[in-house]
């Protein structure tokens, strides 16, 4: 099997010859929420089915398109979209992009996600700042070969989520006189949505919202010595809190907050 580090030469020498240069900034945009790309400034846009060694997307909400330029004085390369575990696709090839980022010299990476609201006192459309996660997929995008040049073998966790960038976010959020939550993502493999008894079993074990993506990208991440900034929009309850989940009513919860969600990264990525 060829080398990640030879698969991502591949990948960034193809990415260049599109035009794409310096990265500071990586942005995975999930369910719903990729319109933030759309803002970019003198984009250049890639179909995720173009680019060499990456996975295609086959979720409802998610465009699939790589999206390169300037966003709040920033160089970004926006995922308008993203891979999920339960598309089909290795742990390895999730979070592939992330490597990407960070071969292309992205520093950081802002992640959000569509998931379910588990603590009580969360409501459909609130923002939730990720401070953790607990990977409860049962899988782990390290395992394996551990490439040295890549980053450790055994990878600290402990301020996976960066705190300096969990404290400008809420200091943007309160400077906008917008409300925005914190907790814990509890990241499952999906597809299915959660049974009642997995939610009562979250919230026993800490987590404040759950869904189907972000935990091993932020692995890759940490792997990889980026900082991150991670934020939900929950979309729904969480099974058991409302009679019946489905990805419609998650897409339309992000439609009716996506202009806020994106005001919130935009003004944070300026801070940054
Ligand atoms: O890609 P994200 O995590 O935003 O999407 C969530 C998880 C599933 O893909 C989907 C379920 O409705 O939304
Ligand atoms: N569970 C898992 N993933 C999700 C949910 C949920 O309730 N809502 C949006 N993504």
């Amino acid at each position: 099997m060829a080398k990640l580090s030879e698969l991502l030469k591949e990948t960034t020498t193809f990415l260049k010859e599109k035009g794409i240069g310096e990265v500071d900034f990586g942005l995975i945009l999930g369910s719903g929420l990729g319109e933030l790309a759309d803002e970019v400034e003198d984009a250049i846009a890639i179909p995720f089915s173009e680019v060499p060694h990456f996975a295609v997307s086959t979720v409802v909400g998610h465009a699939g398109k790589l999206v390169y330029g300037t966003l709040s004085g920033k160089k970004v390369l926006a995922m308008q979209g993203r891979f999920h575990y339960y598309e089909g696709h290795s742990m390895q090839k999730v979070t592939y992009p992330v490597r990407v980022m960070s071969a292309l010299g992205a520093h950081s990476i802002i992640v959000t996600n569509a998931a379910g609201g588990v603590n009580e006192n969360f409501i459909p459309g609130n923002l939730m700042l990720i401070t953790d996660h607990i990977n409860f997929t049962g899988d782990n995008p390290l395992i394996g070969e551990n490439e040295d040049e890549m980053g450790p073998r055994f990878p600290d966790m402990s301020h996976a989520y960066t705190p300096e960038y969990c404290e400008v976010t809420k200091k943007v959020a309160n400077a906008q006189n917008m409300s925005l939550q914190e907790g814990v993502y509890m990241g499952y493999s999906g597809p299915t949505y959660e049974t009642p008894a997995e939610i009562r079993m979250s919230r026993v074990m800490g987590a404040d919202a759950v869904g189907m993506s972000t935990v091993s990208e932020v692995i890759v991440a940490a792997h990889s010595g980026m900082k991150v900034l991670g934020i939900s929009c929950i979309t729904n309850l969480a099974a058991g809190m409302q009679s019946s989940l489905n990805h419609a009513e998650v897409v339309e919860t992000t439609e009716r907050v996506k202009a806020q969600f994106k005001e919130l990264v935009k003004a944070t990525l300026a801070e940054l």
